[in-house]
């Protein structure tokens, strides 16, 4: 296991601390799959992830919505044939926070 998937996260509150420059490229570094990506001004961290057919992806799909609910932190999951979007940001903050992160980092672990 990664050791920004072993992190504890923090509560989702809209007074958290967004991330700085320096810290998302540290935290990137450790997550070479996943890009940043600006959606009406809103920064989210996203991967598109492969699989060989529908039922592979949903599987996926639900393993990501599991570690999510033990986190009480939800990403936006587009699940399609054989790919599923995953893209994480914190909704009350309007941005970054070190928890989208971790859980990248957590959503790769489920994807192996
Ligand atoms: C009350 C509840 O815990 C909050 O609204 C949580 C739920 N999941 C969340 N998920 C994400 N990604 N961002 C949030 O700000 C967020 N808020």
């Amino acid at each position: 296991m990664s050791e920004l998937a072993q992190e504890k996260c923090q509560a989702c509150r809209g007074d958290a601390p967004q991330v700085t420059p320096e810290e998302r490229d540290t935290y990137l570094a450790d997550l070479p799959q996943w890009q940043i990506v600006e959606r009406d001004g809103i920064m989210q961290l996203e991967r598109v992830f492969t699989f060989r057919n529908f039922q592979q992806a949903l599987a996926f799909t639900n393993r990501v919505g599991e570690i999510a609910e033990a986190a009480g932190h939800h990403p936006a999951l587009l699940t399609e044939w054989g790919k599923v979007t995953v893209t994480w940001w914190s909704h009350e903050m309007k941005g970054l926070h070190k928890n989208d992160f971790i859980l990248a980092a957590r959503t790769d672990e489920v994807a192996a």
